[in-house]
């Protein structure tokens, strides 16, 4: 006898209650480190579905932006008490869709469940300040107010904290919000959804629906009842959105690549640097916009850090993100795989020396999935792909330098400008890395990627449109300042 086992359908999460697409249409969420496993089905949404949402967000913003703020951070105390109770579940659903390990993907839960509390918290905290009047007779202050209906499209390399870290302030600060995540990672933000829908959000203010980048991620960022759009992707996209937001006059926020560098100075501790690069480059397989993908090494240690690197990195296991003694799981998806793959093959026809790596792992298991080794490229030029482009796979471009100068000149000879570390000892180095890098995010003796939900995160240049996120900073982008002036 066969037992068929049913795949779960999730619906769409409109106006408090769980519908399905209009069209009835599905779309499969795949595990990357199994192609047989199936996570579950999710709607394949359209503009009329797109359309149901806001019109649900419209309709409940007044009541909630009347609520006092900490009324409003009672509801994320209560969604991060359920998500805290539920921090098994959601992580093995995240790993399960996007493939890192679970280990990760507990870690990322844990850190939603802190930018809930974080948030709820900001409730209680000032929004203005009192500014003297050249009147003597007058009161002059600031206060704000929320945009109204915001849109939030997300990726699915962080599914758990990148819809919590624009969720949370977009609500607290007094928003209505409809999410469209990823479809990669979709059955994840139902489930972080089915948390808020327990902590019990009035109807309408929390919405999310699934479907095509597209049809649902475009017309969000096209609809005239939307006010305010929070992106998290890849720069084509993100541009795309911007333009679109800038046309109707709706204020937009874009956090984008990055093409991360780390400096290796003559001073550093080796062991230190070559860890935090083994971290940086290859956690999460390389998917973040932190990772660290250039590598700049000055010569006089080059070849001691190289072959320092080399050797950790034979020790990464590969494997399925569930499994205890994986380091490193699977690609995201078959898509992402194949644009790993393409970035290693220019660099070996650009003329970088593969030091490790560059292939497909398939053995035994691992042919099910989209798994791929952990490369090294030496002999890089600064005009390379691999060198100038976002790879988002655990790939490193080794570079080397005469001097601390000019390791700098060539970290910032890129577009990008999110993350940037550097391993030294000496004060004047690191002075003039704070100084003179062209990144949102200096990190001293730490690996690129790591950042803190208490302090702003964004990037400079291409990687971002020049805004912030998280900490206090969420709050210049979900809410507009009104000076008042009193007589
Ligand atoms: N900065 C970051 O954290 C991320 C960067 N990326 C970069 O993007 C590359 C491609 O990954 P994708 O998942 O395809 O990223 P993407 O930018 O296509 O997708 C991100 C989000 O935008 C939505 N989207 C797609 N097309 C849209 C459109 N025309 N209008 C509005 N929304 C749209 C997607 O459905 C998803 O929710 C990666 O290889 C990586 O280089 C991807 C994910 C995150
Ligand atoms: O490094 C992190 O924790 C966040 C990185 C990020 O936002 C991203 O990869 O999209």
């Amino acid at each position: 006898m066969t037992i068929k086992v049913e795949t779960k359908r999730y619906l769409n999460f409109i106006n408090g209650e769980w519908t399905p697409s209009v069209t009835s249409e599905v779309e499969r969420s795949m595990n990357p480190a199994d192609k047989n496993d199936v996570i579950g089905l999710v709607q394949k949404s359209t503009k009329e579905d797109l359309n149901n949402a806001v019109k649900a967000a419209k309709l409940a913003k007044d009541a909630w932006r009347k609520l006092s703020a900490s009324q409003r951070g009672e509801y994320l105390y209560k969604a991060a008490s359920i998500l805290e109770k539920r921090i098994n579940d959601i992580a093995e659903c995240a790993t399960r869709e996007m493939g890192k390990t679970l280990a990760e993907s507990k870690g990322e839960t844990a850190r939603g469940i802190a930018i809930l509390k974080y948030y709820a918290g900001e409730g209680m905290r000032k929004v203005g300040d009192v500014i003297p009047s050249t009147d003597p007779s007058a009161l002059m202050f600031t206060t704000r107010v929320p945009l109204g209906v915001v849109g939030v499209i997300t990726p699915w390399n962080f599914p758990i904290a990148i819809p919590i870290w624009k969720m949370a302030p977009a609500l607290v600060y007094g928003n209505t919000i409809v999410i469209k995540p990823a479809t990669e990672t979709a059955v994840t933000c139902a489930k972080i959804i089915e948390c808020f829908e327990e902590a019990g959000f009035p109807p309408g203010v929390v919405n999310m629906l699934t479907g095509p980048g597209s049809v649902v991620g475009q017309g969000i960022a096209d609809h005239e009842d939307v006010n305010g759009i929070t992106f998290t992707g890849s720069n084509g996209v993100g541009k795309q959105i911007g333009q679109s937001a800038l046309a109707r006059g709706a204020k937009y926020q874009l956090e984008m690549g990055g093409k991360n560098p780390v400096i290796v100075a003559a001073d550093a501790d080796l062991q230190l640097a070559v860890n935090a690069v083994i971290d940086g480059a290859f956690r999460s397989t390389g998917q973040k916009c932190t990772a660290t993908s250039r590598v700049i090494v000055l010569s006089d240690v080059y070849q001691e850090f190289k072959k320092a690197l080399v050797e950790k990195t034979k020790e990464i296991t590969i494997g399925n993100g569930l499994d205890r003694d994986t380091w490193m799981g699977p690609c995201a998806s078959e898509g992402q795989l194949n644009t790993v793959l393409s970035y290693i093959n220019k660099g070996l026809e650009e003329g970088a020396t593969l030091l490790i790596g560059g292939k497909r792992a398939e053995k035994g298991t691992l042919g099910n999935g989209y798994y791929v080794e952990p490369t090294i490229f030496e002999n890089c030029s600064q005009d390379m792909a691999i060198v100038q482009e976002e790879i988002f796979g655990p790939v490193i471009a080794l570079l080397k330098a005469e001097s601390v100068e000019e390791a700098l000149q060539i970290a910032n000879n890129v577009e990008y400008g999110l993350s940037a570390s550097i391993f030294t000892t000496n004060i004047q180095h690191f002075l003039s890395f704070i100084q003179d890098m062209e990144a949102g995010l200096i990190r001293i003796n730490a690996e690129s990627a790591g950042v803190e939900l208490q302090a702003p995160f964004g990037g400079m240049k291409n990687s971002s449109s020049h805004s912030r996120e998280q900490g206090e900073a969420a709050k210049e982008f979900f809410t507009s300042i009104k000076t008042v002036f009193v007589k």
